[in-house]
């Protein structure tokens, strides 16, 4: 066996080390020849301009294109080769193809690194076919599959290494799985500002998800902390690099539910190689596809209104348009609309009469089309037929004037009255409700959008190649029906049905499906982020008995009793103090209500002015104190929580139950939950 024991691995990475520095030398020598070329044709095209025919010059600038391409191709391998540099590789397995007793030890880290001296990989990329076996296998009969077929084999032996600015600090033999001494030390290490990557570390079953290349849509139901959203941005990462030829970074959209969760997970792609991946929130992707003519409240807004008034006819319209029923509604209205509404007349073009009749049945034929766009399609259809028959030729003018008659026989055009019209349709006129300054309220947004969109036809997002959408369980079934047609891309869709802020109009993996028949469910039911103590902790609030709690250990939550609101404050104030003098990067408080959370963060803004509030117009994440609201939270981690305002009175209802696991599981390493009066019910495991 090659490289035996530690001493002899620690020489392999210094030949290792060796040879990137060596690779970063020619590349800076490279780089620096084609600067040169760069310049000396820049400089003749300038000065022979004047004598030069346009084919030279083409030529040319041909060339200094090329030039700079290569240039920019040359910058990309020194990044990758310095990231390497910093950590090689951080697993290896030896791989006897067939068993036939040859093994060789494949390398794997977070790029491949090919060395032309020995034509050989020195170090596998984890998204390598071969470098699964990593990920899959222990000691023992292993398989993986190539594009050209399944290669089996025995893995003789198993390593992981921990490599830190070039320095290995440790080496693990592991001929048990990866769940082991690595994973627990990278999870008790303290938070970093931006979402990690894990490729290390990754588990076999989300291996499987990373890696699935079959589904037409993946759902992902995973608890809290089970590495829902790291595994999508792996699987991000694995896709652009398996299929490279078809799928570029910009072909991919993410639909975030906020602009700090965008922050805070923009780093993982990057840190693999990747370029970030476009990035859109609900409201915006509404706001385009209204054509920004609608004024509407956000999910934000919405959420802070169910939580801060207490109105029953508020909750209704949220519940009643959240059914699968409510788009079957949608849809029956529709078909009512085109049965019903068009009223055709019989036109004169000059002395040619269109009889009522024709219009009728040329409104018909065309019912593939979306309703609005028939009538142009009707226009044609008689311009075409006065044509071929009266030989009459129209004029513009008269194009214009058929148009608007024609349009005009369907008796509601306008999207805001016939959206006012379904809910009269229903015999329900009491569920449409404007928000405060005659903005649309949240729930009323995706309805009216399919409206448009089976009228007039669906937008433009044929371009977009794999969609990613976070949080599902906040959608609708309208919104995911939007969705589906707006995006027939694949699909990776992930959350937890637990998570709700809004339980009221939250959806399940299983509903999810039902819009989605061909689609994959995978479950991840491990949560890797918090210690035992608080994942346990949190199975009181939602017990799961799928949820399975990672062995690592820390304090017990502290539930702590305050005498007033002054004393409760003192005691944040104190937890902060600790925080700072502490190892830990991030200290959340999170609060149930926005308005809560600012009024916590301005009574302890004199003392800890550094303490972030974070607010819907929040567009980074960073370390330190943060307040926040539970929604605010949502995706995010710290390595502290405190949450304030655990009375009977504040979290009470089922929503309050989501809300309040939700806080809870923002915590890594510890909890403390603070009450004044009596404590929520959710605290005694009720
Ligand atoms: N295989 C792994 N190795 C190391 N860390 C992991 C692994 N899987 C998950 N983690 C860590 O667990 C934490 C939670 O991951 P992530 O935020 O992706 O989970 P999530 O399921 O999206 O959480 P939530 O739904 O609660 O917001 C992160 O710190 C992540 O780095």
């Amino acid at each position: 066996m090659i490289h035996k024991t530690e001493a002899e691995e620690r020489e392999y990475l210094n030949a290792v080390t060796q040879k990137l520095n060596n690779a970063l030398e020619e590349i800076d020598n490279k780089v620096s020849g084609y600067t040169k070329d760069l310049q000396e044709q820049k400089n003749y095209l300038y000065e022979n301009k004047s004598d030069m025919d346009h084919v030279e010059k083409n030529a040319v600038r041909q060339s200094v294109t090329t030039a700079a391409l290569t240039g920019e191709a040359a910058l990309e391998r020194k990044k990758r080769i310095q990231k390497l540099l910093k950590s090689p590789y951080f697993g290896r397995f030896d791989f006897s193809e067939n068993g036939n007793g040859q093994a060789f030890p494949v390398y794997v880290g977070v790029h491949a690194y090919f060395d032309e001296a020995e034509k050989a990989n020195l170090i596998h990329d984890w998204r390598a076919p071969i470098s699964t076996l990593f990920y899959d296998f222990e000691n023992g009969p292993a398989y993986y599959e190539t594009p050209d077929g399944r290669v089996d084999g025995i893995i003789l032996l198993k390593r992981q290494y921990r490599i830190r600015n070039g320095k290995m600090e440790y080496m693990l033999e592991s001929s048990l799985n990866i769940h082991d001494d690595i994973l627990q030390k990278e999870l008790s290490k303290a938070s970093d500002d931006k979402m990690n990557h894990i490729v290390a570390t990754i588990q076999r079953n989300q291996n499987a998800i990373i890696r699935n290349e079959t589904s037409r849509e993946l759902i992902i139901q995973g608890v809290a902390g089970s590495g829902k959203t790291s595994i999508a941005l792996h699987r991000i990462a694995f896709l652009l690099y398996r299929f490279r030829e078809d799928i570029s970074s910009e072909d991919i959209l993410i639909l975030s539910p906020n602009k700090v969760f965008a922050d805070y997970i923009s780093n993982v792609l990057p840190e693999l190689g990747e370029e970030k991946i476009p990035e859109l929130g609900m409201e915006e992707l509404a706001a385009n596809l209204l054509d920004g003519k609608y004024r509407f409240q956000t999910f934000f807004q919405q959420v802070s209104a169910l939580l801060e008034k207490n109105n029953e006819a508020f909750r209704e319209r949220i519940q009643f348009k959240s059914t699968f029923g409510f788009v079957k509604k949608l849809n029956e209205y529709l078909a009512h609309i085109e049965n019903n509404y068009f009223e055709p007349e019989m036109l004169m073009v000059k002395r040619n009469p269109v009889p009522v009749d024709y219009i009728e049945e040329h409104f018909r034929k065309w019912h593939r089309v979306p309703l609005f766009s028939r009538f142009n399609k009707v226009v044609e259809d008689i311009e075409r037929d006065l044509l071929f028959y009266n030989n009459y030729e129209i004029s513009g003018k008269e194009r214009n004037e058929l148009r608007k008659s024609v349009k005009n026989m369907f008796r509601i055009t306008n999207l805001r009255a016939l959206y006012k019209d379904f809910y009269e349709w229903l015999e329900m006129p009491e569920m449409l409700k404007m928000a405060a300054k005659s903005a649309y309220e949240y729930s009323d947004v995706f309805p009216l959008i399919f409206l448009k969109m089976k009228l007039e036809g669906a937008g433009s997002f044929s371009k977009v190649k794999h969609l990613l959408v976070d949080e599902m369980q906040d959608y609708t079934p309208v919104q995911y029906a939007v969705l589906a047609r707006l995006f027939p891309c694949k699909k990776t869709i992930l959350g937890d049905a637990s998570q709700s802020v809004n339980t009221y109009s939250s959806s399940s993996s299983e509903e999810i499906a039902k819009v989605f028949p061909g689609a994959d469910v995978m479950k991840l039911n491990k949560s890797y982020r918090s210690t035992y103590e608080i994942a346990s902790f949190a199975q009181k609030i939602i017990p799961n008995t799928e949820m399975e709690a990672m062995e690592r250990h820390g304090e017990e939550p502290a539930v702590i009793h305050c005498k007033n609101r002054a004393g409760e404050l003192k005691l944040i104030q104190e937890r902060i103090a600790a925080f700072k003098e502490s190892e830990h990067h991030s200290l959340g408080i999170i609060c149930k209500t926005q308005k809560q959370a600012a009024q916590i963060h301005n009574e302890l803004s004199e003392e800890f002015p550094d303490a972030i509030l974070l607010t819907e117009e929040s567009a980074a994440f960073s370390g330190g104190v943060i307040v926040c609201s539970v929604h605010m939270s949502k995706g995010l981690e710290f390595d502290e929580v405190v949450v304030p305002g655990a009375d009977a009175k504040n979290y009470h209802s089922s929503n309050d139950r989501s809300l309040f696991y939700i806080a809870c599981t923002r915590a890594m390493h510890k909890l403390s939950i603070t009450f004044v009066e009596e404590k929520s019910l959710f605290l005694n495991g009720e």
